[in-house]
């Protein structure tokens, strides 16, 4: 089995990408280790702090921001940093080559049920001049590699750096990532969804039909039955929904005005339908392609509807889109 060093050579990655990607799944190891220990080394539970967005940090989530701060200050390859846990973006080193954002640990919720987590990353061009927030502005097809760490029964990397996608699984003898399976795709079919129900009084219309339709199964307009799958992570729902097929969905919902959706469109939405995309699926927010936003914001949320290309069809469909039929040439 391939490593991921050898992966990346073989896959002609530039050095000073595969360099990075190599630091960022070094430090996911590390991580692996602080999740592994869990209460033995004292690190579940939140802490008294808030971060930019209010959410109470917990102490994992400062752990993890903290450790990979430090080891993209030491790569050399880095010239500025945002996280979901840093108000404003880093500065790192004024010769890097890239950007990096990232969810340090995601599905906090999780961490004290001992649970799924995971980090998700996100490595962007580093523009000329000065360095700032709008440096990071760029559509997620700008994005040069993208991927998650889980951490589940077995520590698994997926990682794509715009040529498909590949996984690897962390040998725990070795220390090592894995090459477990080239070529990841994702079925253009599914009979499987993900979406936080208890949310459904707050949806806008077309996805409360959507998911009524696909409530009612076989006896409905779909004619078929779906299974439901809720993590609570969003890195482990698009874990399923790579290994097997599926709808994973965070629509829009209006139970707090002031935040219409969840997902954070940087370091969340924008990796995750990298690595959809370069599976054969499909990712939107129900009325544009994800990785065609123009950010506004580094901490920005957007509606996700993602995974196996069909099914994501079939739901934009309710939302007045039909993305299925190829373009109409009489109309240009
Ligand atoms: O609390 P809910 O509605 O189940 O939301 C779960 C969603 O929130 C998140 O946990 C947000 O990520 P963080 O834990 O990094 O804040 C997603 O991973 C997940 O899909
Ligand atoms: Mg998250
Ligand atoms: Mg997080």
């Amino acid at each position: 089995m391939q490593t991921l060093a050898q992966n990346l050579t073989s896959q002609a990655v530039d050095a000073s990408l595969s360099q990075l990607i190599l630091t960022l799944a070094d430090t996911s190891k590390a991580i692996s280790q602080a999740v592994r220990h869990g209460a033995l080394a004292g690190v579940l539970g939140a802490t008294e702090q808030e971060n930019v967005q209010g959410e109470t940090q917990k102490k994992l989530d400062i752990i993890t921001n903290e450790m990979l701060k430090d080891a993209l200050k030491a790569d050399g390859t880095v010239r500025g940093l945002a996280s979901e846990e840093e108000d404003h973006v880093v500065e790192v080193s004024e010769t890097g080559q890239y950007l990096v954002c990232f969810d340090p640990l995601d599905g906090s919720s999780n961490i004290d049920i001992n649970s799924l987590v995971g980090t998700i990353f996100s490595v962007l061009p580093a523009p000329t001049g000065e360095l700032s927030e709008a440096s990071f502005l760029q559509q997620g097809r700008a994005q040069l590699a993208a991927g998650y760490v889980l951490y589940g029964p077995s520590t698994m990397l997926a990682l794509t750096t715009g040529r498909g996608v590949q996984m690897f699984t962390l040998n725990p003898e070795t220390n090592e990532y894995l090459l477990t399976q080239d070529a990841v795709s994702i079925s253009k079919d599914t009979a499987e969804f993900a979406i936080n129900m208890s949310n459904q009084r707050f949806w806008e219309a077309p996805m409360q039909t959507y998911i009524a339709d696909l409530l009612l199964g076989k006896i409905g307009p779909r004619e078929k039955s779906f299974n439901m799958r809720w993590i609570a992570a969003m890195v482990g729902d698009v874990h399923r929904v790579l290994s097997r097929g599926g709808l994973f969905t965070y629509p829009a919902d209006n139970k707090d005005p002031n935040k219409p959706f969840k997902l954070r469109l940087m370091y969340e939405a924008n990796p995750m339908a990298l690595l959809v995309e370069q599976a054969g699926g499909k990712a939107s927010t129900g009325y544009e392609n994800i990785l065609d936003i123009q950010p506004e914001q580094i901490h920005q949320r957007v509606a996700v509807i993602l995974g196996s290309a069909n099914e994501v069809d079939a739901c934009l469909s309710y939302h007045g889109l039909d993305y299925s039929q190829e373009p109409d040439p009489e109309l240009g």
